[in-house]
């Protein structure tokens, strides 16, 4: 906790990652059985998690190592609840030692072009859908009274800053800063540790799936963002849990931002947060400005997309 304590090992411990079997969680599953722990992983899709299992019993390093799958949505308090009890089940019961919620989802769109089950989904998909399981651990946690537990929840790079198409995602991912920031505070009471995460860009199945809805000029705003494989950023998020930081970046972009909106949220390195903060404070204007630009000269283009659609009539 203090940055020269000895730094996390996993090695014979049950850690829980939601959203295991694609994209990120999987590929944070997969550091995980290599250093040994007892991984389950949740998710939806059967097919999917049985896959994910033939890939993570391949990586196994010791036999007596459980790789357990179970289906569940997560995005209500009871099936986050029975999902948590369904995977300590094999543990006598007992709470995991880490839980990663890296489940969620999105649906990048204008916002006049929304929905009102859009918005209410996009809540769901990015702030319930690991709020619940963050709910269910503490709970589990604390009651148990296990020392040294681990929450650690997963964020973005949107959830420090945003532009045009994310008004259904981004609100959700700045609320689990609130969350974890609040958590960090609170479950000290427990000495459990929450962690959360801010990825960038990652080249995963569900961005595969947003960038179909995804407007071109919030592509093209994005391409300064270069992202990162799976395997980077979940590299990057173990990192970051191994050596104790309350909000973990992988990437320069979003260090910047996360130097620059850190309030009062714990720094990672006295002297490189400031390095970034005083980088930021030259760089964010620089883009906000050409990123306005840039929208405000997609007003005509804009227009006449709406009107083809049907939009003023
Ligand atoms: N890819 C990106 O560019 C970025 C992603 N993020 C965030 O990182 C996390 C991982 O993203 P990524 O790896 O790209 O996503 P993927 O879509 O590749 O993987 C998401 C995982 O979550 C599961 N999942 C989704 N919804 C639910 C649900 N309701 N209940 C249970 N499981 C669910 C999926 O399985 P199934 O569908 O079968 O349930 C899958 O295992 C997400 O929280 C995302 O918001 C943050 C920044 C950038
Ligand atoms: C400080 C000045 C530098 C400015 C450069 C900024 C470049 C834009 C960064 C865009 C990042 C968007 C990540 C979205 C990730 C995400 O959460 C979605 N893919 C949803 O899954």
């Amino acid at each position: 906790m203090f940055g020269f304590s000895k730094s996390w090992n996993p090695r014979g411990l049950h850690a829980y990652v939601t959203g295991g079997s694609t994209g990120l969680g999987l590929a944070l599953a997969k550091i995980l059985v290599l250093k040994g722990a007892h991984v389950s992983i949740v998710a939806r899709n059967q097919e999917k998690l049985d896959k994910a299992i033939e890939e993570l019993e391949l990586l196994r390093v010791d036999a007596a190592q459980k790789v357990l799958a179970y289906s569940f949505s997560l995005t209500s308090a009871e099936t986050s609840t029975t999902a948590l009890e369904a995977v300590c089940a094999p543990f006598d019961g007992k709470a995991p030692d880490a839980v990663f919620a890296c489940a969620g989802a999105s649906r990048p769109a204008f916002f006049v072009e929304m929905e009102a089950q859009h918005l209410e989904q996009g809540m769901r998909d990015g702030y319930w859908v690991q709020a619940w399981t963050a709910w269910a651990a503490a709970k589990m946690m604390a009651k148990q009274q296990k020392k040294g537990g681990k929450i650690v929840l997963v964020s973005s790079t949107l959830g420090y800053m945003s532009f045009l198409g994310w008004a259904s995602y981004s609100p959700a991912k700045h609320a689990l800063r609130g969350l974890a920031d609040t958590l960090q505070s609170e479950l000290m009471l427990y000495g459990i540790s929450v962690h959360i995460y801010f990825p960038p860009t990652m080249h995963t199945p569900g961005y595969e799936e947003e960038n179909k809805t995804k407007p071109q000029i919030v592509k093209e705003i994005e391409d300064a963002d270069e992202g990162l494989t799976a395997e980077q950023a979940a590299k990057a998020l173990y990192r970051g849990v191994e050596s104790g930081q309350a909000h973990i970046t992988g990437d320069l972009i979003t260090s910047l931002f996360r130097a620059s909106t850190r309030g009062a949220s714990p720094k990672n390195n006295w002297i490189l947060d400031g390095v970034y903060d005083a980088i930021a404070y030259v760089a964010t204007p620089i883009w906000r400005s050409s990123v306005d630009k840039k929208v405000v000269s997609h007003r005509m283009e804009h227009h006449d997309y709406l009107a083809k659609k049907g939009f003023f009539t």
